[in-house]
């Protein structure tokens, strides 16, 4: 799914009202509709307290349109203006005029102005800014933001939650609504998946707004968020006359005394994700290890006991991980140096090859093309530097890759493969997956990808995707706190298997039960 930038969504906006005759307000009634359908759907008629913050933007109008339906429908609504600015936008003022048909004056709150009671079983819609917000807000609409997020009430946001930008990190961190849920217009925002501000919403729906599918889809944007139906094309079946030959020969090298498990994990992910032949390259001390844990793969071993000291063989590797639980002994770097010199076959660099790197620069002219790096945020840290906010540090892998030429995979909760300026956001993953190893498996996940014949950059996005859905389908049974490492290993078939499910058939809207939902929703929620 393509993210776009606030000014692609305002270009997406402009044409749709010019290609299709339609004014500004019609297409805001419609976004306003399908918000409405959302409540509605869920809420069946329930009488819990619903209340509105509407700016004087058309974030505002919209929450005006929501109220207006709401009220239609019988429903118990409260509307509030917040008002921030005396510019009140066309639409807004349509909307705001519209809502007193309904013998409704939503209350004018200002500075100074009490804030409106509510208890903690009511419902909150926070339309106080959407994509326009463009500074810092005063401080009595942060004094609001702050009374709306201390409420305890479940607070839908719509479009994105208020004080959080779409492109760039919040001044001001207490002034940004915490959103139990985010009715996004169209496709979420890139902000919506970055650790900085990506906690400000738990859940979010793109709902469809009605902006032109062609336009948007002749977009070319920056940043994609991949899930399945992404996914899909990349994938390339077997060959019934194949051979193991074709699916090429993988190398891990890594391990020293006390870490040869980090290389026994990835060879087995390797093996799992379809490489044709596994060697795995590491001191003597795992030899036995290896043999026995993992009786499919060749190895190769260092003449040290303890740690890799010179990195030679006679096979010709078609992709080569290295790094992980290497250590960083000096000769191990001697023999790092000697490697990236004469190597030619694409590497996946991970763990202490990435800290070697960090620390000798000049290497990184040496990595062979083709090359990704799996970095977590501490690793990258000592890429590329600090960075001042999670935009920054976006901004920054960009010029990395670019000026090195390789794939970076950011790793996180949303793992993010970048490659020039393009960035491709992972969906799938758990916090299950925060365990010792799981960065191993990822690794070995990818040099297999890439010896079957996969590019660089769909072996990154193949990769992730498949690891976060194998450690998806392990949770179930297992729980987060039982998930370790093998177990995303195991469930790699399954990941697999999985891109080939039909979609579930969406379920049907519930009739109404005696308990309102409004309990349910309240249950779930976990505000910060
Ligand atoms: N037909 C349509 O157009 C549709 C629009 N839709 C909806 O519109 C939303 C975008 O609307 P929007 O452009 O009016 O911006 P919004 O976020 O409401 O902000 C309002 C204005 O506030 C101002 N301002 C900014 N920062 C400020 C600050 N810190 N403190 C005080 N003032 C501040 C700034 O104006 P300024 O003062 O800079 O001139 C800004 O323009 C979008 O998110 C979606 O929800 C959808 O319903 C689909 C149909
Ligand atoms: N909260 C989370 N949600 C989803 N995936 C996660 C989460 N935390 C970690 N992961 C994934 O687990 C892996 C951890 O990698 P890394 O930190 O290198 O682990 P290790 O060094 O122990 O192998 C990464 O692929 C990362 O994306
Ligand atoms: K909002």
């Amino acid at each position: 799914m393509k993210i776009y930038s606030a000014d692609q969504i305002y270009q997406a906006i402009n044409t749709t009202i010019e290609k299709n005759k339609i004014s500004s307000n019609e297409l805001m009634e419609f976004a306003g509709i399908q918000i409405f359908n959302w409540f509605h759907t869920r809420m069946q008629g329930a009488q819990v307290p619903i209340h509105i913050y509407c700016g004087i933007g058309n974030n505002g109008g919209s929450g005006l349109v929501l109220g207006r339906q709401l009220l239609q429908h019988g429903y118990n609504v409260h509307t509030y203006v917040v008002n921030f600015s005396d510019k009140r936008t066309k639409d807004f003022l349509i909307n705001y005029d519209r809502i007193k048909e309904f013998k409704v004056w939503p209350r004018l709150l200002s500075s100074g102005e009490e804030f409106p009671e509510m208890n903690k079983e009511d419902i909150i819609v926070d339309a106080i800014f959407g994509i326009g917000l463009n500074r810092e807000t005063s401080d009595w609409v942060k004094n609001l933001i702050k009374y709306i997020n201390a409420s305890d009430a479940y607070t839908v946001s719509i479009d994105v939650p208020s004080g959080l930008y779409p492109n760039h990190a919040p001044e001001d961190k207490e002034a940004v609504i915490e959103s139990n849920f985010t009715l996004t217009g169209q496709a979420p925002k890139l902000s919506f998946f970055l650790p900085e501000t990506g906690i400000y919403m738990q859940q979010w729906e793109a709902l469809n707004f009605g902006f032109d599918q062609e336009y948007l889809q002749s977009i070319e944007t920056e940043v994609e968020l991949i899930d399945k139906l992404e996914i899909l094309p990349l994938y390339v079946p077997r060959e019934k006359y194949a051979h193991k030959g074709i699916y090429g020969h993988s190398l891990i090298v890594g391990g020293s005394y006390g870490k040869i498990g980090a290389v026994t994990l990835a060879s087995s992910a390797c093996l799992r994700v379809g490489t044709g032949l596994i060697t795995a390259y590491i001191p003597k001390c795992g030899y036995i290890i290896l043999q026995t844990s993992l009786p499919e793969a060749m190895v190769i071993c260092d003449e040290d006991e303890k740690n890799i000291t010179k990195i030679q063989y006679d096979i010709e590797p078609k992709a080569i991980g290295i790094g992980i639980g290497l250590g960083t002994d000096a000769a191990t770097v001697k023999a790092l140096k000697a490697f990236l010199k004469t190597n030619k076959a694409p590497l996946v660099i991970d763990a202490d090859a990435l800290n070697i790197l960090a620390v000798n620069k000049t290497l990184l002219k040496s990595v062979s093309k083709g090359s990704i790096l799996t970095p977590h945020p501490k690793e990258l840290e000592r890429l590329i530097g600090k960075w001042t906010d999670d935009f920054d540090k976006l901004e920054k892998t960009k010029a990395f890759s670019k000026k090195y030429n390789v794939v970076v995979i950011i790793k996180g909760a949303h793992t993010i493969t970048c490659y020039a300026d393009k960035l491709y956001i992972n969906n799938t993953g758990n916090p299950g997956m925060a365990t010792a190893g799981s960065g191993d498996v990822l690794t070995g996940m990818l040099t297999g990808l890439i010896s079957q014949g996969y590019d660089s950059v769909t072996a990154a996005i193949l990769g992730v995707y498949l690891h976060g859905k194998a450690g998806d389908i392990a949770l179930t049974g297992l729980g987060y706190q039982a998930l370790i490492a093998s177990d995303i290993v195991e469930h790699i078939g399954d990941a697999y298997l999985d891109l080939f499910k039909k979609p579930e058939e969406p379920k049907e809207a519930e009739a109404p039960k005696e308990e309102p939902k409004k309990r349910k929703a309240t249950q779930v929620r976990r505000k910060r």
